[in-house]
């Protein structure tokens, strides 16, 4: 099947003559869900804006379902709904009135039934009549969803979802990302948040620096987001690792006071049993020990180093 979303080459250079996009292609396919992750400055919200038609592309192409975003604007931006990173509602009309407008803007004739099955999804239904203004930030958030919805778009982008919101919305939004996509519609999100990736993602791109840097099935990705570290907190300072912990590749931090081990969390085994099995047969002793997993920050650096070391 040809892709839905078909972005070729493409550049986005600002007026002030920051280079933002430096030649991304990306094919998405029907019904796929897609996380765009990438460190802040990345790109994302360059990369979306031109594909929803708000931001000019400098060079390269994007079609939506065959239509070339510029040439065929109309036919291309009616088939995308997108929920923006910042909020902005028409702070004075209802909850209803709102979403119905939006609706119509694409020329789509009313259809009432289908707004209210919006709105109940979104469990707005109960706030139907309320101005926006009066709304709470999460359910200011829900409308911006409902607006982005109230056309029947194929494709759906979602720019940071979550940003700021609370864990039952995170949870709602999650759900109603799997009851879209099970009605087949294609979804292109960004985000800071691995679990979020984790959770909902097909396919998983990470850009950096205007350049997509990798697209990998999500599994596969995980795997190598996966890494953890354990900290050991020492009884007694360590000047050297012992050649008895050469397997574990530790490193001693803190003044010889700690001790820490990289591993993977994804693998059938971590090594960690071992180790401190280990530790305690060299009378090695620790008062605290503690888990970090590495930020996606820290993952989008070694993935871009790597990448220029290669
Ligand atoms: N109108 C503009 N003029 C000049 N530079 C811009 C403009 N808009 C964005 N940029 C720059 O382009 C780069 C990419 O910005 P973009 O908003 O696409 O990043 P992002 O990946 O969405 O970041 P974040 O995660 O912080 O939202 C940044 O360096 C930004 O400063």
């Amino acid at each position: 099947m040809p892709p839905i979303i078909s972005i070729s080459g493409l550049e986005k250079r600002y007026a002030s003559g920051f280079r933002a996009l430096k030649g991304v292609s990306l094919d998405i396919g029907r019904g796929e869900i897609f996380a765009l992750l990438g460190p802040n400055g990345a790109g994302k919200t360059t990369l979306i804006s031109i594909v929803c038609g708000l931001v000019n592309a400098s060079g390269g192409t994007v079609r939506i379902d065959g239509h070339d975003i510029v040439r065929d604007y109309r036919a291309a931006r009616s088939m995308i709904g997108l929920v923006p990173q910042e909020l902005h509602t028409d702070a004075f009309e209802s909850v209803r009135a709102t979403v119905s407008f939006s609706r119509g803007l694409f020329g789509r004739a009313p259809n009432p039934t289908f707004i209210e099955k919006l709105l109940r999804d979104l469990s707005l239904w109960d706030k139907r009549d309320t101005k926006i203004k009066e709304l709470s930030g999460g359910m200011k958030r829900r409308v911006m969803i409902a607006k982005a919805l109230s056309h029947e778009p194929d494709i759906l982008f979602l720019d940071e979802p979550t940003a700021g919101v609370d864990v039952e919305l995170r949870r709602d939004m999650w759900e109603l990302v799997g009851r879209l996509r099970d009605s087949g519609v294609t979804i292109i999100l960004t985000t800071h948040y691995i679990e979020e990736a984790e959770e909902m993602a097909d396919r998983v791109g990470v850009i950096s620096q205007g350049e997509l840097i990798l697209v990998e099935g999500k599994t596969d990705l995980m795997q190598k987001l996966g890494r953890k570290e354990l900290t050991l907190h020492l009884v007694e300072p360590m000047t050297a690792v012992p050649p008895e912990l050469a397997d574990w590749k530790l490193e001693i931090e803190d003044g010889g006071h700690q001790l820490r081990y990289r591993f993977d969390a994804k693998a059938e085994r971590t090594g960690i049993p071992s180790l401190l099995a280990r530790m305690r047969d060299l009378n090695i002793g620790f008062t605290d020990l503690n888990t970090s997993q590495s930020s996606l920050e820290d993952i989008f650096v070694s993935l871009v180093s790597d990448r220029r070391t290669a």
